[in-house]
C-alpha cells in the first residue's frame, strides 16, 4: 500500500503525518506541485524482467504519456533483489538531487521509497505499483530503492539524454529513514 509520511527537516524522528488514502496522499503532494497519480499496471511484469520485454508490455501507455507531454525520451529500471550492481545502483540514487526537467516514473511493478526535500518538509513517498509520480523540474529529493530492491519503473524525460542528476551536496538523506 502506497504510504506518504511528511517530517520537519530537522526532526527524522517523528513524522507530523502519515496518509495511506491515494486521494489524501495526491492532494498533500498536490500543494507542493508533485502530480501522483494511480494507473493501471495492466501487464503483470517481474523485476529484472529486461527492459525490452517492458517496454513492449506498456507500449500503449508510453504512447499515450509521450503524446500529451511531449517526452524525448523513455527508458526503464528494473531490479531484482539478486542484482549483482543493487549496492551501486542504490547508491547513485540516495544523495539529494535534483533534475532541469519534471520527473516521471510510472511504477509497473515491487515499490521504492521516494523523499521530497521541499518548503522545509520532508516528503517520503512509498511508492508501488500502479502510482505514477511527477516530480518538478528543481525539486530536490533522493530516492530509496532498499537494500534489496525489487521494482519496475518506466522513466520519462523531456530531455533527450535521458537521466541527469543535479547533487546538492546535502547530506541530509543520512539522517532520514532508509528503505528497509
Ligand atoms: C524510480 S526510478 C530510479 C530513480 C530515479 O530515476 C531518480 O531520479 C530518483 O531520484
Ligand atoms: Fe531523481
Ligand atoms: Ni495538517
Amino acid at each position: 500500500m502506497s504510504r506518504l509520511r511528511i517530517f520537519h527537516d530537522n526532526d527524522p524522528h517523528a513524522p507530523t503525518h502519515t496518509l495511506h488514502a491515494h486521494a489524501d496522499i495526491a492532494d498533500a503532494l498536490k500543494h507542493i506541485g508533485v502530480a501522483f497519480e494511480q494507473w493501471q499496471p495492466a501487464h503483470p511484469v517481474t523485476p529484472g524482467d529486461p527492459a525490452e520485454a517492458i517496454m513492449a508490455a506498456y507500449q500503449s501507455d508510453i504512447d499515450r504519456l509521450v503524446a500529451a507531454r511531449g517526452f524525448k525520451s523513455v527508458d526503464v529500471v528494473s531490479i531484482a533483489p539478486d542484482n549483482p550492481n543493487r549496492e551501486a545502483m542504490r547508491a547513485k540514487f540516495l544523495d539529494e538531487h535534483a533534475h532541469k526537467e519534471d520527473e516521471v516514473r510510472f511504477f509497473v511493478a515491487g515499490s521504492g521509497q521516494f523523499n521530497l526535500h521541499v518548503g522545509g518538509k520532508v516528503y517520503e513517498v512509498l511508492c508501488e505499483a500502479g502510482d505514477l509520480i511527477s516530480v518538478p523540474d528543481g525539486a530536490t529529493h533522493w530516492f530509496d530503492m532498499g537494500p534489496q530492491p525489487s521494482f519496475v519503473a518506466i522513466r520519462f524525460f523531456t530531455e533527450p539524454d535521458g537521466w541527469v542528476g543535479y547533487f546538492t551536496g546535502s547530506d541530509i538523506a543520512l539522517r532520514f529513514p532508509r528503505y528497509a
